[in-house]
């Protein structure tokens, strides 16, 4: 929350605040000279000219108010706006180094939630928190000094209702709508999380129970959310009483202690109404205090939020120093120990392998033994906990981040689809490729016959869910296959495809002038270009 305050800082929301209780002045001065006004007209005076002042104010008052308004808003605006924009900069500055690796934890819906409704939540911080506490302040004690000047026992009752309307109110309504705000938080978080589950795994939970227990689990996030609104709606009511109550209180006060002074002849009657009048459009200086109070919460928890997301350590970090890119692509993994986190035993114990320039490797062993995990660590999505994994003689956390990964392609085993066009998940690849390169890789691959009905700039569907799991993977395979990395690492490109159309991208990729490690489980489909290192007997026994 600090920081977020720190963020909105400055001149543009000083000038913000100013404006607000300009508004706020004017609305109170418009309706006391109103009041003298009407004041004056009843008792008749001889001449207009007497009148002429007030009305005048009453005219002023009338434009600058709108008018101050409008400036306001436009300045509040602008703040909130250039805030946005920095905290949606900051997060995904933040966000793009834990991908992929420290994110996997993360359910997806949740990872939307944040960044998306937190992010708008944060938006309120200027327009409902800041402005408005600043101009209660400001506004509130300028109406103050103004009405002791024409009666300081008004001015004491006036500051004292301020400070209920103001401070009291809100803070016991505030106080009493933490617990919600943060359930409303959470529930609406948990709602965003249970319903993308819901469509992305859509076949899966109907071919279970017919999608019984994942709308009861939605039902209860539906639940939970309605209680929060509920809640969130009492208070709304208790405060709106305070509101409209309290400014009463101020008016007959104000009536009957400016009254007492007219009575004894000490105070000119023109003063009764523009006093009293004044006193109740003073109480608009803390008619954004209510809100304020009652969102900051949200806000904090927000706030807080966002920041947990933006201090996740990252799986692995930019090098202080960078080295430049070597020339060679010669990869190899030296005594090579991972762990992953919370793991009870090691992925992989003091691995070796060293896959040449130009050299085709083909990782086989049981499900489990770690083959992915090899990928993982050669793209740098992960670092290992012993040893050390080079890039043409280069350790990977030497090089830049950026460099490693243009330097290998990185075809994973249930690759990421974008819900876009066959182009658009294919230029990720390489992306100044013209469409004659996507259609020439696509052939390459076999999904001609993909292109040919689904057009390259068809939808494939979110997720790429109108494509087979096999075309899935080959998409993914023409991509490394596009892209100007001089290492393809391939996490089973051939698991979905008949042999034949198996044995044909096995011989594209054996043709390949570049170094190619790839993952299979059918290490008999090779020919005698690969070098098959099966994990199993690579890796010693664990312990
Ligand atoms: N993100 C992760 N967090 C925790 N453990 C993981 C993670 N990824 C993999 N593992 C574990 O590490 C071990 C090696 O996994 P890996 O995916 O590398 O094996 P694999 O040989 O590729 O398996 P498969 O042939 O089934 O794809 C497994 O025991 C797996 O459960």
């Amino acid at each position: 929350m600090r920081e977020l305050l720190a963020l909105v800082r400055g001149p543009r929301t000083a000038l913000a605040v100013v404006l607000g209780s300009l508004t706020v002045l004017c609305g109170a001065a418009l309706l006391a000279t109103a009041g003298a006004l009407i004041t004056g007209a009843a008792q008749r005076p001889s001449t207009l000219l007497v009148l002429m002042p007030l009305i005048t104010g009453v005219r002023l008052f009338g434009v600058s108010r709108a008018a101050v308004r409008y400036a306001e808003r436009l300045v509040t605006h602008d703040v909130t706006l250039r805030l946005v924009a920095r905290v949606r900069a900051r997060l995904l500055e933040r966000l793009t180094p834990l991908a992929p690796a420290a994110l996997t934890g993360a359910r997806g819906g949740e990872l939307l939630s944040r960044v998306r409704t937190d992010v708008d939540e944060l938006q309120g911080v200027v327009a409902r928190l800041v402005v408005p506490t600043g101009v209660a302040v400001l506004a509130g004690g300028v109406a103050v000094v103004l009405t002791a000047l024409v009666s300081p026992a008004t001015a004491v009752v006036l500051a004292a209702l301020l400070v209920v309307l103001g401070v009291a109110v809100p803070a016991a309504a505030a106080r009493a709508g933490r617990a919600a705000a943060l359930a409303a938080a959470r529930a609406d978080a948990d709602l965003a999380a249970d319903s993308l589950d819901l469509v992305r795994g859509l076949a899966d939970v109907l071919s279970g129970d017919g999608g019984a227990t994942a709308l009861r689990t939605l039902g209860a996030s539906l639940d939970r959310q309605e209680e929060a609104e509920r809640a969130a709606a009492r208070l709304t009511a208790v405060t709106t009483l305070a509101r409209e109550g309290v400014p009463g209180v101020g008016l007959v006060a104000a009536l009957w202690l400016v009254g007492t002074g007219v009575a004894a002849g000490t105070t000119s009657p023109l003063l009764l109404a523009a006093c009293a009048l004044g006193v109740l459009g003073a109480f608009e200086a803390v008619a954004g205090s209510g809100a304020a109070w009652s969102v900051a919460g949200g806000i904090r928890a927000a706030a807080e939020r966002v920041r947990a997301l933006g201090e996740q350590r990252p799986a692995v970090t930019e090098p202080g120093d960078p080295q430049p890119l070597p020339a060679g692509s010669a990869l190899r993994l030296e005594g090579v120990t991972l762990r992953y986190p919370g793991a009870a035993a090691p992925a992989l114990t003091g691995l070796d392998l060293a896959v040449a320039d130009g050299e085709k490797v083909a990782l086989t062993g049981r499900s489990g033994a770690g083959k992915s995990s090899v990928l993982a660590l050669a793209v740098r999505a992960r670092d290992p906990d012993a040893g050390r994994v080079t890039l043409g003689g280069t350790d990977l956390r030497r090089l830049p981040l950026d460099g490693v990964r243009s330097r290998l392609a990185w075809a994973a085993q249930a690759p990421q689809v974008l819900g876009g066009t066959l182009a658009t998940n294919l230029r990720l690849g390489r992306h100044d490729a013209t469409d004659d390169d996507l259609l020439a890789v696509l052939v390459d691959v076999g999904l001609a016959d993909v292109a040919a009905t689904l057009g390259l700039h068809g939808w494939v569907g979110e997720g790429g869910e109108r494509l087979s799991a096999g075309e899935r993977a080959r998409l993914a395979l023409a991509r490394a296959l596009l892209s100007r990395a001089d290492v393809l690492l391939l996490d089973e490109p051939t698991a979905h495809l008949d042999p034949a159309l198996a044995a044909s991208v096995l011989d594209l990729l054996g043709r390949d002038p570049r170094t190619v490690l790839l993952v299979t489980h059918d290490g008999a489909a090779l020919d005698g270009r690969w070098r098959v290192v099966d994990l199993d007997a690579a890796v010693p026994a664990r312990g």
